[in-house]
């Protein structure tokens, strides 16, 4: 590493989730995008700090166009506004595949094919190879172009999400009832855009479940398990889940049903021909001390979908 790089985070930004050991900063890309090479590096640092700390950060400034991704809920509400037999043609087939309309109960996943829309497909994956090939592995001390070679295939899944409106008497009724079940994502990292209705969290060192609060024009990033296990555990992959929309401060809702909810997730995934094992730097000097031994991605990942579906 360059001798004359900070070795702190940059400013924490007040404006965030904080509840229960659980921290979710917001941490601006811009210096990371623009910036000297001091600020790239304390931007990295800092993502890298969360993935360790929380698995959670907020990203502002990231570089997608506020257009883009209004564009994307957009098509996906027309998408899921379909009727059901269109949408049942469209099917999720294998997980080798990984591609496809899921209807509500099975799992919730449709096909990047009909969005129609180049110019989001590339925006998104432009922030995912900045992040991965540059900001963690600066973060992590590696060279910067460490993990270039680990996601040139671009073996990612965009995945649009609708939670269909439900009666609020469902929740009163039914103790636990979530919108989509805890769990931890697979890959390495997912990129999130949540709508304005909330409800997802994200579970607290504590063992209870946070507000993973939208706030405008950020992006939700998580690591997940095989970025954690390629860490050796030293990142975090943290579970989440989406519950029934918290009340809106101040807001008198006399409604009866909560409204539809959409997000947009984008699943980064190693290539899946590439062998995962420890990263240098977690796991001391002899590779036999790491956690796990070395999986292809593609072989870990259809592991985890089999499981799943
Ligand atoms: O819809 C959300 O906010 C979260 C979705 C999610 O966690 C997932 O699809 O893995
Ligand atoms: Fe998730």
């Amino acid at each position: 590493m360059e001798g004359n790089m900070p070795s702190q985070a940059c400013k924490p930004v007040t404006e965030t989730v904080s509840k229960d050991g659980l921290v979710i900063p917001i941490i601006d890309f811009a210096p990371f995008l623009n910036g000297t090479p001091a600020d790239k590096h304390a931007v990295a640092i800092s993502i890298v700090g969360a993935f360790k700390t929380s698995g959670f950060l907020y990203l502002k400034d990231h570089g997608i166009p506020p257009s883009i991704v209004a564009r994307v809920f957009k098509s996906s509400a027309a998408f899921f506004a379909r009727p059901q037999d269109q949408k049942d043609t469209l099917g999720w087939t294998t997980p080798q595949a990984n591609r496809g309309y899921v209807r509500t109960g099975r799992e919730k996943l449709s096909t990047v094919d009909d969005l129609s829309d180049p110019e989001a497909r590339r925006a998104i994956p432009d922030i995912k190879e900045i992040l991965m090939t540059r900001a963690i592995a600066l973060g992590m001390n590696l060279p910067v172009h460490f993990f270039d070679e680990y996601v040139d295939q671009g073996d990612n899944t965009l995945r649009l999400l609708h939670y269909p409106a439900v009666h609020k008497d469902i929740f009163k009724t039914n103790p636990g009832q979530v919108r989509a079940a805890e769990h931890s994502d697979y890959g390495s990292i997912t990129l999130l855009f949540q709508d304005r209705r909330g409800g997802l969290q994200a579970r607290s060192p504590e063992g209870t479940f946070v507000d993973v609060t939208p706030f405008p024009d950020t992006v939700v990033i998580n690591a997940g398990d095989l970025l954690a296990r390629w860490s050796n555990d030293t990142i975090k992959s943290t579970r989440h889940r989406v519950v029934e929309p918290p009340k809106a401060y101040g807001e008198e809702d006399e409604s009866e049903v909560y409204p539809d909810r959409y997000s947009i997730a984008y699943f980064c995934n190693p290539n899946h021909d590439k062998f995962i094992e420890a990263i240098p730097g977690t796991y001391g000097e002899d590779i036999s001390n790491a956690k796990y031994p070395g999986i292809t991605a593609g072989e870990y990942l259809v592991q985890r979908l089999a499981a799943t579906y």
